[in-house]
């Protein structure tokens, strides 16, 4: 359930009227609700109930500052891949001690960083990066808290862009061959060993595969203790789909129930990464029609969004509900594309939607709070959008509309 509901046919967020929300702060507009990011955090919480577990929201799902604060005021945690999510989560009055640090390329510099604040654990994707983490934590004269990411080889049985616990995928180490670096952890005198973590893919829709990663997991577990390894968290990553259109993904307390089956008499605090289960459906972009382009073959809707806004309908042919803000105007009902105004063939929004539109519309794509505005770009010089977070009545810009001299102003002219 979202704040994104009709009241006599306009399309509200909480309490703001959308159009209102065009009208002040223009499109393409990102618009979050406040009570839905509360509400799915605390659905993730209470799932979990007694059980000592820590939830590090991803990051990369979507970091604006006002999402990340929301969600800090809570207590959550945060999951990163890179030292600028760092510094968004600190920007935002998040805890460092309840950051992981995620990803397969970590750099010196962002290891440095990590640990002069304090992050909470490592979660090391390579026999090379514990290396280098040994490395950094050695000229700084500290413990480095680790854990390693696992590959358990199982199909999250998502699409293939975003499966990441398969063999062949680039993300964590070759399970058969954990235990070996779990001792070579355990004998780096700058490592302190805490944990051990897996991620298997997003938009996972059923819970088999979460299953069968954890079983993987606790047989490894139980090898390690028995090699005298003493494990403190099992980070069981994100992935949890959302419903974009009739996917039954399971609830977050199905999910919980499911885990907590194999741990619940277990000693090992829970650490969960979810992203887009806690921000997608938080999230709405507006877009206005500019013009319709109408031929006998096929009907376009040319809206001022576009796949520089919102890449997923592009990169993945992923479906996202295009709707209108006010479903009481009178219109003729046509199948549309609903294009950008990109030079790509693959800008697109929607194809083959019916729609009822003219020109000056106010159209809103749902379930675009996840991996929206963060995969955003600047493509044909295009300004990001703005994002507003609405909060019962009120309505906060918690990120202002680009400026196109903004974005070309760290460059140059050769000289004369
Ligand atoms: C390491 C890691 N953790 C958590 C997530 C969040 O995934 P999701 O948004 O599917 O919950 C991702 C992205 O898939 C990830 O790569
Ligand atoms: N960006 C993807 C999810 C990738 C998750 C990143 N680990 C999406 O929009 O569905």
């Amino acid at each position: 359930m979202d704040h994104f509901n009709y009241r006599d046919g306009r399309l509200y967020a909480e309490d703001v009227a959308v159009a209102d929300i065009a009208a002040q702060f223009g499109t393409p507009c990102y618009v979050y609700s406040r009570a839905t990011l509360e509400r799915h955090y605390r659905v993730f919480d209470a799932a979990f109930g007694a059980h000592p577990h820590l939830i590090c929201y991803a990051v990369k799902a979507n970091g604006n500052l006002g999402v990340l604060n929301v969600l800090a005021r809570l207590g959550s945690g945060f999951d990163i891949v890179s030292v600028g999510e760092l510094e968004r989560v600190l920007a935002a009055g998040g805890d460092p001690a309840r950051v992981v640090f995620s990803g397969v390329g970590k750099q010196a510099h962002e290891i440095d960083r990590a640990l002069a604040v304090g992050i909470r654990c490592f979660n090391v994707e390579s026999e090379a990066e514990l290396e280098r983490i040994q490395q950094v934590a050695e000229r700084r004269g500290v413990r480095a808290p680790v854990s390693l990411r696992i590959n358990p080889d199982v199909d999250p049985g998502t699409h293939p862009y975003i499966s990441t616990g398969l063999k062949e995928n680039k993300f964590g180490i070759d399970i058969a061959d954990a235990p070996r670096l779990y001792a070579r952890a355990a004998r780096l005198p700058n490592l302190q060993v805490t944990g051990v973590d897996y991620h298997i893919g997003s938009q996972l829709t059923q819970l088999a595969p979460f299953g069968d990663a954890l079983d993987r997991l606790l047989d490894l577990v139980h090898r390690l203790e028995a090699q005298g390894i003493t494990i403190h968290h099992l980070d069981l990553g994100g992935g949890l789909g959302i419903r974009y259109r009739d996917e039954n993904p399971p609830q977050p307390s199905e999910y919980a129930a499911r885990m907590l089956e194999r741990l619940h008499a277990l000693p090992y605090e829970i650490l969960i990464e979810p992203g887009r289960a806690i921000v997608g459906n938080a999230g709405i972009l507006l877009t206005r029609v500019e013009l319709l382009k109408l031929a006998p073959y096929k009907n376009f809707a040319v809206v001022d969004a576009a796949m520089n806004d919102l890449i997923r309908p592009s990169l993945y042919s992923a479906w996202m509900e295009i709707v209108p803000a006010d479903a009481t105007l009178e219109r003729e009902l046509r199948r549309y594309d609903v294009v950008g105004p990109i030079c790509e063939t693959g800008d697109f929004l929607g194809k083959e939607r019916e729609l009822g539109v003219v020109a000056g519309d106010l159209l809103a794509v749902r379930s675009a709070g996840a991996y929206g505005f963060a995969m955003s770009s600047n493509y044909n010089t295009r300004p990001r959008a703005a994002e507003v977070m609405v909060d019962g009545a009120r309505v906060h810009l918690v990120r202002a509309r680009e400026q196109v001299s903004a974005l070309f102003a760290g460059e140059q002219v050769l000289p004369a």
